[in-house]
């Protein structure tokens, strides 16, 4: 029996959750799993593809595994999206912010492959977020939200779940993420 997996990305905003889970779908074909959010797509982002865009009354019209206000907005992922995912691949990826990510642990156990990346200069983090785009007031919110003080540090709900990895290094980055995705998925084949 295939065993289904799903690659977490969890960490900072900013600390590349969204180029990793590129990355793993473009270098090993493993699938993203789309999330929903009420918040407004940034430049050069598509509905469908990049998120479900929803307003307040549609967001909690769906049936999500997990949910979260992340800086004033809302953010959730449904067990129909993860099991969409699965139909395609048994290995498929998802970027959460750190309490979703303890959720999936938590929900999923061995099935959830969480991965904590972090960005050890925190000036780094906010010039990504410029560089990106990001208009400057909403850079300015997010950096003084609860949620992105909480998601600097591995919470200890991950401890013993996550693989921390640090991006500031995009090559060895890579090499690290080449190094995790062959060993899930030999433990994926064996497990066939
Ligand atoms: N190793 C790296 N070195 C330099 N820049 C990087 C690196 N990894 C990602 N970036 C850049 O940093 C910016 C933020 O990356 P990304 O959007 O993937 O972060 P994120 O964690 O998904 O952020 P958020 O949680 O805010 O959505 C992007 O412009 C991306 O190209
Ligand atoms: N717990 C969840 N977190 C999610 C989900 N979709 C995205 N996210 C995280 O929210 C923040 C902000 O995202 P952004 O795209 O506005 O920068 C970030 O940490 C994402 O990883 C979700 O469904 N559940």
């Amino acid at each position: 029996m295939t065993t289904n997996q799903v690659i977490v990305i969890t960490g900072p905003t900013g600390s590349g959750k969204t180029t990793v889970s590129h990355y793993l779908k473009d270098h090993f074909n493993i699938p993203q799993v789309i999330t929903h959010t009420t918040r407004a797509p940034r430049d050069g982002e598509v509905d469908g593809r990049d998120y479900y865009f929803e307003t307040p009354a549609s967001f909690a019209t769906k049936h999500y595994l997990e949910h979260v206000t992340y800086s004033g907005n809302q953010y959730g992922s449904s067990r129909e999206g993860l099991a969409a995912g699965w139909s395609k691949s048994p290995l498929v990826s998802i970027v959460l912010d750190t309490a979703g990510a303890i959720t999936y642990a938590r929900e999923l156990g061995r099935q959830a492959v969480i991965i904590y990346l972090e960005v050890p200069d925190n000036r780094a983090l906010v010039e990504r977020l410029a560089k990106r785009g990001d208009h400057p007031e909403r850079i300015k919110k997010r950096v003084a939200s609860q949620e992105y003080q909480r998601d600097q540090q591995l919470p200890a709900g991950l401890v013993g779940h996550a693989t921390a990895l640090v991006n500031d290094d995009w090559t060895q980055t890579r090499a690290k993420l080449d190094a995790l995705v062959h060993h899930y998925q030999q433990v994926s084949d064996s497990a066939n």
